[in-house]
C-alpha cells in the first residue's frame, strides 16, 4: 500500500553524445610523430599491476560481497558491458554539449535504451541496471521512480489496472508534480487546488497564485504527457488537505499542452552537462477539469455526491512515494561515493610527487599519510553506505509487507530511518566527491576527470526528496525505544557507562565501538530533551525551535550509530573468500574510528570517552590506514566499474593517465582551430595597436 515501486536499486544521472571532431586540427606531432607511437605503446602497460599484486584478499569474492550476490555481479557485468560497447551511449563529450543538444541526446539515449530493453527482453532488474549505466538523468527516472510508484502506492486496484499498463509500455510518460514555487519542504503548505464539481463529476485543478505554480518536477518541462499532481482537495466547501491526482498535460497526438495547461522548463542548473539533461519544469493550471476517478483513491475517496471518506489508515501514507525514493537514494549514495573514491584511489597510486633522492623514483601520493587520512575514510564510507543501504532496503520491504497487512507499527521507524539515512549519506557523499576532486590535485578540476560532473549531478541529492536539514529534524519526533531506537531502552546504563578502552588495540573490539556510539547518541538525545524542556517553560514547540541546531547534531549521532551497527553486523556474518572478511573488518573499524575522531567533541562533551581514549582511537586509525594501503587499489577494483561508467581519465583501470589526459585535451572545441575564433576581431587589433604604440616610442 505504502510503496509503489519495485525495490530495484536506482540511480539517476546524465548522458551525452560526441560530436565527431576532425583530427586535422590536431598539431602534426599528435598524428604522426614518435610521440604518438610512444603514447600507444604506453597504453598497453598496466600501471597499477604492482598495486594489484599487493592485495591480500580475493578481489572476485569482494565483488560478490559488494554487489550482494554472484548473480548480481554477473548481471551488472553484462549490463555495464552492453552499455559501454554501444556507440549511442558514448558520454565523453557531454559537458561540451549545449542544453538543447544535451536534452535531445537524453531523449535519444532513453529511446535507444528502451529499444534494447524490448529487443533483448530484459528483466526489470536488468533494465534498471542498464538505465543506471547509461548514466544520464532524464525523464525516465521520474517516470519509473516516482510516477509509477505513486500510482502503485496510492491508486486503487482499478486505477492501477487502468494506468499502469499504459505507463509500463510508455504509451504515456509521467512525472511527480508536488513542489511549487512557494513551497517544497512544507508539503501541507501547497496551494494548487482540486475542487470537486458534483454537477459534472469532475475535479477542477487550478493554480490560484504565482507561488502555486508547480516548479521543479523532473521530466515535466518537455517530456511528460501526464503527472501525478498534488493539490488541496476541496469538496462541499471544505479543504481536506493534500491529495494526489492523475492529470494529462500534453496531447498524445502532437505533444502540445492541453487547454488550460501552461508549462515549460525552469532553466539551466549548476554545472556543465550534469543535471541539465533533465527537464525540470514549471506548470500552471487554469481551471483544468479531470474526471473524479483520476483522484488517487486508495487512501481516501470522494463519492459521486462529493462526500469525503478517509480510509482508516495513517494520513502519512500519502508520503509513501517519497519514502520509497529516499531509500533508493541511500543505495545510490554508495554508488556515487564509490565512483569518486575509485577515481581518487587509482589516480593517487599513479601520481607521484616529491621524495626523489638522487634521481630515484618519486613518492606515490597515495603513500602520503595525509592523503590516506583523507581518502581511506571515504573508501570505508562507500562500503558502510553500501551495507546500510542493503539493510534499509530490507527494512523498507518489511514495512511494506506489514502495511499490506494493515500493520502500521513500523511506519514511523521506517520514515525516520529513510529520512535520516538519506540526509546523512547524501551530505557525506556530496562533500566526499568534492574532497576526491581535491585529492586529485589540478587534474581533478578538469571535466575529463569525471569529478566535476559527478559532483554537479550528485549535489542536488542533498535537497531533492527532502532538504537534509528538514529531514533530520523529522528524527526528533515520536521516538520510542523500538527497532533502531532500542538502545534507548538501556538509558540507565548508557547514561553512566565508562569506556573500558586502555590501549589502541582495544578500539578494534566492536563492543567497545558500539557502546561508545550508543552512549554518545543517547546522551546527546537526552541533553536535547532536557534543554528543550528548560528552554520552553510554556510550550514544547518553542523549545524545539530554540534547540533545533542541537537536535540536528543528535539526529546525526543516531544515524551514524545505525551505520556503524549495520557495518558491524555485516562483518559478523559468514563472508566467503580469502581475506575478504578481514578487509571488511578493517574498513568497518576505519569508518567507526574516523567518525569518532571527527566528532571527538561530542564523545568528550558527553563524557562517553576520555581525551586519552580519543587519542588511542586516533592512534589505531593510523595503524588501520597502513593496513588498508596495500589493498586500496584492489578494494576499489571490487566495485567492478567499467571505464565507460567511471567516465574519468584519472580513474582508468590501467592507470595510463597521462596519455589519456593529453589526448582528451585535444578534443576540446577550442582546439578545433589552431587560431581561435575571435582572433581577427579582438586579439589581432589589440596586439597590433600595442605594437603601433610601442613603435611610436
Ligand atoms: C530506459 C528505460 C528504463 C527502464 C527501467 C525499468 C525499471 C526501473 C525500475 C525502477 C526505477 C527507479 C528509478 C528511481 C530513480 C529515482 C530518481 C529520483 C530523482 C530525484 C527526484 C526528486 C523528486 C522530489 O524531490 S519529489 C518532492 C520531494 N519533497 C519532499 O521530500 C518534501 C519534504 N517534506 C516532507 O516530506 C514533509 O512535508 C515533512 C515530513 C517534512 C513534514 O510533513 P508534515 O508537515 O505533514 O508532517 P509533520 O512534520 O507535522 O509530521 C507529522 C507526523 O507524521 C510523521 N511523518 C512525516 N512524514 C512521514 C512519512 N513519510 N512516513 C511516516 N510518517 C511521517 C512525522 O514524523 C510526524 O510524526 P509524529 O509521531 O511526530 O506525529
Ligand atoms: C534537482 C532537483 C530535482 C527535483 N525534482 C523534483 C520532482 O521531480 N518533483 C517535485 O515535486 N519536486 C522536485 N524537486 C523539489 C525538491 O523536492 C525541493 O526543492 C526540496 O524538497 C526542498 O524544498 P524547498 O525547495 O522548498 O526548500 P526550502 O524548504 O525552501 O529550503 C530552504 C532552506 O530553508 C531551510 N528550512 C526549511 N524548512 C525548515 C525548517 N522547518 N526548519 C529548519 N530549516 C528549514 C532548509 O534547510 C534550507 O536551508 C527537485 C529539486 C531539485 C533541486
Amino acid at each position: 500500500m505504502w510503496r509503489g515501486g519495485s525495490n530495484t536499486r536506482t540511480c539517476k544521472r546524465r548522458f551525452f553524445s560526441s560530436p565527431t571532431r576532425s583530427r586535422h586540427h590536431r598539431p602534426p606531432y599528435m598524428l604522426h610523430s614518435r610521440g604518438s607511437q610512444h603514447l600507444k605503446a604506453m597504453a598497453e602497460v598496466d600501471h597499477l599491476a604492482a598495486e594489484r599484486a599487493t592485495a591480500r584478499f580475493d578481489v572476485e569474492e569482494m565483488k560478490v560481497a559488494w554487489a550482494g550476490s554472484r548473480h548480481a555481479v554477473h548481471v551488472a557485468d553484462r549490463m555495464a558491458r552492453l552499455v559501454a560497447s554501444d556507440p549511442v551511449f558514448r558520454k565523453d563529450n557531454r559537458t561540451m554539449l549545449s542544453r538543447k543538444e544535451l536534452f535531445k541526446d537524453t531523449l535519444r539515449k532513453a529511446a535507444h535504451a528502451w529499444k534494447r530493453i524490448v529487443e533483448l527482453r530484459l528483466t526489470e532488474e536488468e533494465a534498471d541496471l542498464l538505465r543506471q549505466y547509461v548514466d544520464q538523468p532524464g525523464y525516465v527516472d521520474l517516470h519509473w521512480g516516482m510516477f509509477v510508484p505513486a500510482i502503485k502506492g496510492q491508486g486503487t486496484e482499478e486505477q492501477q489496472h487502468k494506468w499502469l499498463p499504459l505507463a509500463y509500455k510508455f504509451q504515456i510518460i509521467g512525472c511527480y508534480a508536488q513542489t511549487e514555487l512557494g513551497h517544497g519542504s512544507n508539503v501541507q503548505g501547497l496551494e494548487t487546488t482540486a475542487t470537486f464539481d458534483p454537477k459534472t463529476d469532475e475535479f477542477v485543478i487550478h493554480s490560484p497564485t504565482l507561488t502555486s505554480s508547480k516548479w521543479w518536477p523532473g521530466g515535466l518541462g518537455k517530456a511528460s504527457t501526464h503527472a501525478v499532481v498534488y493539490a488541496r482537495l476541496i469538496t462541499e466547501g471544505k479543504d481536506y488537505g493534500i491529495h494526489g491526482f492523475i492529470v494529462q498535460l500534453r496531447s498524445l497526438e502532437d505533444h502540445s499542452p492541453l487547454p488550460g495547461v501552461t508549462l515549460g522548463d525552469i532553466g539551466g542548473k549548476f554545472g556543465s552537462g550534469a543535471y541539465n539533461s533533465m527537464d525540470n519544469g514549471v506548470l500552471r493550471f487554469d481551471h483544468v477539469r479531470i474526471p473524479r476517478d483520476q483522484m488517487l483513491m486508495r487512501l481516501s475517496q470522494v463519492t459521486r455526491e462529493g462526500k469525503y471518506v478517509h480510509s482508516n489508515v495513517p494520513k502519512q501514507l500519502l508520503y509513501g512515494t517519497m519514502v520509497y525514493v529516499r531509500q533508493s537514494i541511500v543505495a545510490d549514495a554508495s554508488k556515487a561515493l564509490s565512483r569518486a573514491v575509485c577515481i581518487a584511489v587509482r589516480y593517487s597510486a599513479v601520481r607521484k610527487q616529491f621524495g626523489s633522492q638522487d634521481g630515484g623514483p618519486e613518492t606515490q601520493v597515495l603513500n602520503y599519510k595525509t592523503q590516506q587520512s583523507r581518502l581511506f575514510p571515504l573508501l570505508a564510507s562507500a562500503y558502510a553506505f553500501r551495507f546500510v543501504g542493503d539493510w534499509l532496503n530490507w527494512l523498507y520491504t518489511d514495512v511494506t509487507q506489514k502495511l499490506e497487512a494493515k500493520d502500521f507499527s513500523t511506519l514511523q521507524e521506517a520514515h525516520a530511518c529513510t529520512a535520516g539515512l538519506k540526509a546523512v549519506t547524501t551530505s557525506v557523499t556530496a562533500d566526499a566527491i568534492e574532497e576526491c576532486r581535491k585529492l586529485c590535485g589540478g587534474h581533478g578540476y578538469l571535466n575529463s576527470s569525471g569529478l566535476p560532473e559527478l559532483f554537479a549531478v550528485y549535489v542536488p541529492a542533498c535537497t531533492y526528496e527532502g532538504d537534509n536539514v528538514v529531514l533530520l529534524l523529522q528524527l526528533a519526533s515520536g521516538k520510542q525505544p523500538v527497532g533502531t531506537m532500542a538502545y534507548m531502552g538501556k538509558v540507565q546504563y548508557l547514561m553512566q557507562c565508562k569506556s573500558a578502552v586502555s590501549s589502541a588495540e582495544d578500539w578494534l573490539n566492536p563492543d567497545a565501538i558500539q557502546e561508545a556510539f550508543e552512549a554518545r547518541a543517547l546522551r546527546m538525545a537526552v541533553n536535547c530533551a532536557q534543554n528543550i524542556s528548560q528552554a520552553a517553560s510554556q510550550e514544547e514547540a518553542a523549545g524545539f525551535y530554540e534547540r533545533s541546531p542541537d537536535l540536528l547534531e543528535a539526529a546525526v549521532a543516531h544515524i551514524q550509530l545505525i551505520i556503524v551497527t549495520k557495518f558491524i553486523e555485516k562483518v559478523h556474518q559468514e563472508i566467503p573468500g580469502h581475506g575478504v572478511k578481514e578487509q571488511l573488518q578493517a574498513l568497518c573499524n576505519v569508518y567507526a574510528l574516523y567518525i569518532l575522531h571527527k566528532h571527538l567533541g561530542d564523545f568528550l562533551a558527553t563524557g562517553c570517552i576520555t581525551p586519552r581514549q580519543g587519542a588511542l582511537a586516533n592512534e589505531q586509525l593510523g595503524k588501520l590506514y597502513a593496513q588498508v594501503r596495500p589493498n586500496a587499489v584492489a578494494l576499489v577494483d571490487a566495485f567492478n566499474y567499467t571505464d565507460h561508467y567511471l567516465g574519468s581519465v584519472l580513474g582508468r583501470y590501467d592507470g595510463d593517465v597521462y596519455p589519456a589526459l593529453y589526448e582528451e585535451a585535444w578534443k576540446d572545441p577550442l582546439n578545433e582551430t589552431v587560431v581561435p575564433e575571435g582572433y581577427h576581431e579582438y586579439l589581432r587589433p589589440l596586439i597590433k595597436q600595442q605594437q603601433l604604440k610601442l613603435s611610436r616610442l
